[in-house]
């Protein structure tokens, strides 16, 4: 996957300023950043959600704002905040999701079935997504991402709000689904997770690429993808509450 000068501008504020990435095909690919970062405003740009104001992107040799037929049939996406079909029961939006993307029934129904017995959803199955609890959702998001067999899964902070053993799960299919040649991106700013899981690491801050590579390289001498990180993005210094004197003094007026 290619991005070239992609630029996202809301008013005043420059969201990304340019960037340029080249993310290798088969890798399991980390794209972090503190808050702000323009993390997911890239990951929209580049799963043809929102436009850029200049840039391209190239997905598999096509260019998403010019052929984005081509290039959505062969991504998945899980987006944050993702809005689901909610009075649909978790099996019936599956079913939905195949019909879209053009699956023949009996296979829809196939893979349904597999990737909610994976995915820990099969007892939840026929319950209305509104009831999903956050991790249920997310992993019926990814399901839904996953059912066409997608060259490359773009996730946008998969592990938000959701409980180990659930992450653990949505971590083997990831595994499982990468060691077959396909990629992932996802976005996070948790390091010990993209450490843990990601073999190529991009690193964003203020809408800018201030690393991008394999894992090793971008950790370089660091002893952890933290440390590298903090050093990066230009740490403040700051260790957190210095100023606030007042807080945890329980002698305050009476
Ligand atoms: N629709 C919008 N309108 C105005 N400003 C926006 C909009 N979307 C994003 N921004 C701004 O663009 C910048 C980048 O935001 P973005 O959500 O891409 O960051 P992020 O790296 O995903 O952050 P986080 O880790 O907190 O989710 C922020 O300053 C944000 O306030």
């Amino acid at each position: 996957m290619q991005v070239h000068g992609l630029w996202k501008r809301f008013g005043q504020q420059i969201a990304v300023a340019g960037i340029d990435l080249e993310l290798p095909a088969g890798h399991f690919i980390g794209l972090v950043g503190p808050n702000g970062a323009g993390k997911t405003t890239t990951l929209s740009m580049v799963t043809g959600l929102l436009r850029p104001d200049a840039g391209t992107v190239e997905i598999g040799g096509a260019d998403v704002w010019r052929d984005p037929v081509a290039v959505k049939s062969r991504i998945g996406v899980l987006p944050e905040g993702l809005r689901l079909f909610e009075r649909l029961s978790g099996r019936e939006l599956l079913a939905y999701t195949g019909r879209l993307r053009g699956i023949p029934g009996a296979e829809t129904d196939r893979r349904a079935a597999q990737l909610l017995d994976v995915l820990d959803l099969s007892p939840a199955q026929n319950k209305l997504v509104v009831d999903y609890s956050t991790g249920m959702r997310k992993k019926i998001g990814l399901a839904a991402a996953l059912l066409h067999n997608p060259e490359v899964l773009f996730l946008d902070e998969p592990f938000e709000g959701v409980d180990p053993v659930s992450a653990q799960v949505i971590r083997g299919v990831l595994e499982r689904y990468t060691a077959s040649g396909a990629s992932v991106v996802f976005s996070s700013h948790v390091m010990e997770l993209v450490e843990s899981l990601c073999d190529w690491v991009a690193v964003m801050a203020a809408g800018r690429i201030v690393a991008q590579g394999p894992l090793a390289d971008v950790r370089g001498a660091a002893p952890s993808l933290q440390d590298a990180f903090l050093s990066l993005v230009g740490a403040t210094g700051r260790t957190g509450g210095q100023d606030l004197d007042w807080l945890g003094s329980m002698k305050g007026p009476q």
